[in-house]
């Protein structure tokens, strides 16, 4: 198979889909590998690495989206809509539910596209998913302290306190991979840090992962409502899988937090769980600051970390892309339940539950096409 690897475009995203290892082994396949010149650079691979690995480097996009399979880590953007065509595999994430302009797109133009965030195992996990979390949940309390300082606009408090002065409190909702690993640094630095979520079992594990540093409570509006109004931090981490994130805090619930405090959205790729947020930002412009509380919602979060981000995507990546590559397209998606569930759209057909509910649009069963 001929397997492409563009440079990313998106806001300093500086990931990559493919390390130089995942060339060579897909080259002793005896795949052909096109990486764009530059693709890995920021993640710490230089093009030589790539041509070293067994890579064909080539300088534009148009050929790497000429090849069979794209790999890419973030979705088409509208510059790149008019590479989409009814020959090309895409593989990536794309997070469809909250995007129909980027549906449209790939079912006009007849692409098959797996989204790394749909596949899922018969246990629930979502194995592609789950690093970029970890990545996203542990950044946000750092990003979060960041913009509760004084310069970038925050209240001007130190989330751990000190000695003789309160501590912050940090208020996640959603104890899942990112909630968990959001907590695991809030509880690091010694910040008050109260959980939500509507799984009482998962509020189990957590209480038995962090004991008493932490507080738990089970989401309701009132609940979220109580704890968003005391809170200097609330990152947002709800997800529910493949569809489009309910809003879960209201503005008003925003309205009554205290001037200089922040919001988090870490599952505004999703959609976003808060009401007040009604665009996602950049790693160039984070935040916006309205009703006086700074919101952030950057929806490639790990992308500010790709020497980190990078290798832990490749992790898990790397045995479906070689999968795909050496079975092809429909013998993979018959061998592997996890991956059928990724199969998002396929030949003008939108094949995932989730976001053609999400959306009001047809579901077909994949099942019934090939
Ligand atoms: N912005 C970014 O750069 C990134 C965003 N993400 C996003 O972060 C979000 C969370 O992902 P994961 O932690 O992997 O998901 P997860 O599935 O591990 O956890 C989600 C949690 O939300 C809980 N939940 C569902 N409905 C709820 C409600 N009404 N109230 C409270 N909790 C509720 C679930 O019970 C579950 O524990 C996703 O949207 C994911 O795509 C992930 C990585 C990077
Ligand atoms: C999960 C995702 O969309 C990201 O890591 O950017």
């Amino acid at each position: 198979m001929i397997i492409g690897i563009p440079k990313e475009i998106k806001n300093h995203e500086n990931r990559v889909s493919l390390t130089p290892d995942g060339v060579k082994q897909l080259i002793s396949f005896n795949h052909l590998v096109l990486v764009e010149t530059l693709a890995g650079v920021g993640s710490g691979f230089l093009d030589t690495d790539y041509l070293d690995a067994g890579a064909t480097l080539v300088q534009t996009p148009e050929e790497i989206w000429s090849a069979e399979i794209v790999i890419k880590v973030k979705e088409p953007l509208t510059s790149e809509y008019h590479f989409l065509n009814d020959h090309l595999i895409l593989f990536t994430y794309l997070h469809l539910a909250p995007n129909p302009q980027l549906t449209k797109a790939l079912l006009d133009s007849g692409t098959t596209s797996l989204a790394y965030e749909t596949i899922q195992l018969n246990n629930k996990n979502l194995p592609l998913l789950i690093p970029m979390s970890e990545i996203a949940g542990r950044l946000s309390v750092q990003t979060g302290a960041h913009f509760l300082e004084e310069k970038p606009g925050g209240k001007g408090l130190l989330l751990s306190g000190v000695p003789g002065v309160a501590k912050g409190s940090i208020v996640i909702i959603g104890g899942g991979t990112a909630g968990a690993n959001a907590a695991q640094i809030a509880v690091g630095i010694g910040a008050n840090v109260t959980i939500l979520d509507i799984n009482p079992q998962r509020l189990a594990q957590l209480e038995n992962q962090f004991g008493t540093k932490i507080q738990t409570l089970i989401s309701t509006p009132q609940n979220i409502s109580k704890v968003v109004a005391t809170a200097d931090l609330v990152i947002g981490c709800v997800l529910i899988p493949g569809q489009t994130a309910p809003k879960l805090v209201t503005t008003d619930m925003v309205k009554n937090m205290t001037v200089g405090s922040v919001i988090i959205d870490v599952a505004i790729d999703q959609g976003g769980i808060f009401e007040s947020i009604d665009h996602t930002t950049t790693h160039d412009e984070p935040v916006y600051i309205k009703y006086g509380v700074q919101h952030y919602a950057v929806a490639n979060m790990p992308g500010a970390v790709p020497k980190t981000a990078t290798n832990a995507l490749a992790n898990v990546t790397l045995p479906y892309i070689l999968q795909l590559a050496n079975l092809g397209l429909n013998a993979s998606l018959h061998a592997n339940e996890a991956l059928l569930k990724g199969l998002n759209t396929y030949q003008h057909h939108l094949t995932n539950l989730d976001v053609a509910t999400s959306q009001g649009h047809d579901y077909v069963d994949p099942l019934t096409l090939f």
